[in-house]
């Protein structure tokens, strides 16, 4: 499924509004989302919970893409908020999200940051290192602050995806690894601290995960973690949080499984796992971001120059690229895209999108079948509304798109498009 749809007139529309009427109101490239879509992703997971019995808190991970609409979303659906550095807190804070609902992750969080949540009273620092153990225990001691954490482990697994958006494996520069004995020595530690709360731990094994396997083995190793915690030190602990990481369909080649299945296989695997270990049934987190906004974003582009290389290659650029989704070329991610204002015509031409940075690597779709191809047309490039904009930066000076929400037919701007004075605005 992807966010949009052909309507009555053949025009290719998103959550009730076609995207000739979105780009002559806004422009290109444009960043649209399909509110409610975004809602009913947050809502599956929720429910998913509700159905297993379990207590839990769904985390967004704002990393994906953030603004303060998108906070003030999270807000109204229930959802927890992630949050990974002082800028993605501050955006949270702006936007009026309930303080005690905020997770804060990083390996390498500044004293500044950690100030700043700790006058933010947040709900939970997930902490990763033992500089930050000591650091932000110092710091809650200095202010006579009760602070909750969890400490980040990694449990060993390797997911079944990229290499760089894989974290759970002992060779990794998030958390403490069970393997090498530093989760231990980082919970001994923790649980001596009188100004820490210890709620439990956390673990994310990776990002576009379609396989069960993974989370069912990290809850096996977690699970054995804490039951071995519980014996040395006389302690239960309360919280498991099993990060994010459930994959989305950016092409036909993808086949995500639907929510309620990862929700249903992970609650099953706790409640076997800490059963086999007589250990009492935590409260489950989980800290989706890409299957809650992917598919609900599409970009728009207009078509601009085409090179035909005879026997070699079109290439057919847009007024868009790596700057507004740097995966194609950081992970050679892949995309399906349509010509958004000739929906329904034939695809006869193959071509490659190409964005209009000065570097080849700048591709968004190698191999695409499209019709006839002109100047002027609108590209749609499909599940775009994860690390798209929140990676979006301003390579060759290009700035940043508009981001609008649509819903019921109306649409709204969310994020203003970048201008040029916005460009110059911190130069001196
Ligand atoms: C700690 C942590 N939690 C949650 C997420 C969100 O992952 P995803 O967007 O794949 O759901 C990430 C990113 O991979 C992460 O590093
Ligand atoms: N930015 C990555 C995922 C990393 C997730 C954060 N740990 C992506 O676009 O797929």
């Amino acid at each position: 499924m992807t966010a949009m749809e052909t309507n009555v007139h053949g025009q290719l529309e998103i959550g009730g509004m076609s995207t000739d009427e979105l780009t002559a109101a806004y422009g290109t490239p444009l960043m649209v989302y399909d509110e409610e879509m975004i809602r009913e992703k947050a809502r599956s997971f929720r429910e998913a919970f509700i159905e297993s019995g379990l207590e839990f808190q769904v985390a967004y991970a704002s990393k994906a893409f953030m603004c303060k609409e998108m906070v003030r979303l999270a807000e109204e659906e229930n959802l927890s908020l992630d949050v990974v550095s002082g800028g993605e807190l501050y955006t949270a804070l702006q936007a009026g999200f309930p303080a005690g609902r905020i997770h804060f992750h990083g390996n390498n969080k500044s004293e500044e940051e950690l100030v700043m949540a700790l006058e933010a009273e947040i709900g939970c620092f997930v902490v990763d290192s033992f500089l930050e153990l000591e650091l932000l225990h110092d710091l809650a001691k200095e202010r006579e602050q009760q602070v909750n954490i969890l400490l980040r482990v990694t449990p060993g697994v390797e997911a079944h995806t990229h290499d760089y958006i894989m974290t759970g494996q002992d060779d990794s520069k998030f958390g403490f690894g069970i393997s090498t004995g530093q989760a231990d020595r980082a919970m001994q530690i923790a649980l001596c601290k009188p100004y820490y709360t210890v709620l439990g731990i956390h673990s994310h094994i990776g990002s576009q995960i379609f396989e069960l396997d993974g989370f069912q083995q990290a809850i096996t190793v977690l699970s054995d973690f804490l039951q071995g915690v519980r014996i040395e030190c006389d302690v239960v602990l309360p919280v498991l949080n099993i990060g994010g990481g459930f994959g989305v369909r950016y092409t036909e080649e993808d086949k995500p499984l639907p929510i309620s299945d990862y929700i249903k296989a992970i609650t099953d695997s706790v409640k076997e796992s800490f059963g086999e270990n007589g250990y009492p049934l935590p409260e489950v987190w989980i800290e989706p971001g890409r299957s809650i906004v992917a598919e609900a974003g599409t970009t728009l582009y207009k078509v601009g120059s085409k090179k035909i290389i005879p026997d070699v290659r079109t290439y057919v650029s847009v007024d868009g690229g790596m700057t507004d989704n740097l995966r194609p070329a950081l992970y050679g991610a892949k995309y399906h895209a349509v010509l958004a204002n000739r929906p329904n015509e034939e695809c006869t031409e193959l071509v490659s999108i190409a964005g209009k940075c000065c570097e080849s690597g700048d591709m968004l779709i190698w191999d695409l079948m499209l019709p006839p191809v002109n100047f002027g047309d609108t590209l749609a490039v499909f599940s775009t509304g994860a690390y798209g904009y929140s990676m979006a930066n301003n390579y060759n000076r290009i700035p940043r798109p508009a981001v609008v929400f649509v819903k019921d037919g109306e649409s709204r701007v969310v994020i203003e498009r970048e201008s040029y004075a916005d460009l110059v605005r911190l130069d001196r």
